[in-house]
């Protein structure tokens, strides 16, 4: 069964229809990539499916739950995170407290402090735990990002863009951590421009193109689609 589903997603910024009748399925344990060139609406399906911003028409559910109609905070509490491309860190508290803060919302906040410890362990992150990410590079700080979505221990966590700023090794680091995700069972959405790491790691690839799915598709499917091909071209 699928972890998120939205349906019908429509989403109109005065006459410009950013998102047109979008459906969308993650399903636990895969990753799930969602691409398109720029202002396709891959930010504005994450602000729908994390509850920022309401659709004018079309439906969100979790774990086949409906929940079109709850608050961001209540869906982070019930299992679903998200980063920023634009990151939204507390940027003067610590790495550490960053985590704990989100810790703190999730299922585990009796045991917060080991699950933040565990959490800065597997992101590489335990050396600069006491830093704030206001003085940390970009990319580092996308890692943060990361950590925080997953200090709630999220089953369904949407990353948008969370490798742009890593250089090529922290990118197939990444890409391992991404990997170790679902074989814990959590669903991942990915919005990436690192086309590499996208074929690389996801199992179904979904294309937006001014505001439609354009096409649905495992990687090698999706590299060699036409309509994908001009879709990107046209954005050169
Ligand atoms: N707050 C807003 N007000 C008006 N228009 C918006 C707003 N947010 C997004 N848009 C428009 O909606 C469309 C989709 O934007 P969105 O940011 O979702 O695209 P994207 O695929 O995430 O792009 P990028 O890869 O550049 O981040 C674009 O035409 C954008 O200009």
């Amino acid at each position: 069964m699928e972890s998120l589903r939205v349906s019908g997603v429509t989403v109109s910024f005065g006459g410009n229809r950013a998102l047109d009748s979008v459906a969308m399925t993650a399903e636990p344990g895969r990753i799930t990539g969602l691409i398109g060139p720029n202002g396709a609406g891959k930010s504005t399906l994450f602000d729908v499916a994390s509850g920022l911003r309401r659709p004018s028409s079309g439906r969100v559910f979790l774990d086949g739950r409906d929940i079109t109609r709850l608050r961001p905070s209540e869906r982070a509490r019930r299992g679903l995170a998200r980063t920023f491309q634009r990151l939204e860190l507390f940027g003067r508290l610590s790495v550490r407290d960053n985590l704990r803060v989100a810790a703190e919302l999730g299922p585990e906040r009796r045991r917060a402090d080991r699950a933040v410890t565990e959490i800065l362990a597997r992101l590489g992150l335990t050396d600069i735990a006491d830093t704030a990410p206001d003085a940390l590079p970009t990319g580092v700080g996308r890692l943060v990002e990361v950590g925080r979505a997953l200090a709630i221990r999220p089953q369904v966590l949407l990353l948008d863009e969370p490798a742009a700023g890593q250089d090529g090794e922290e990118t197939e680091r990444f890409a391992a951590l991404l990997r170790s995700l679902t074989a814990d069972g959590t669903a991942v959405v990915l919005v990436e421009h690192d086309m590499s790491l996208v074929m690389g790691v996801c199992d179904e690839v979904y294309v937006l193109d001014l505001g439609k799915v354009i096409a649905v598709g495992p990687p090698e499917v999706i590299r060699a689609d036409e309509t994908v091909l001009a879709a990107y071209l046209g954005d050169a």
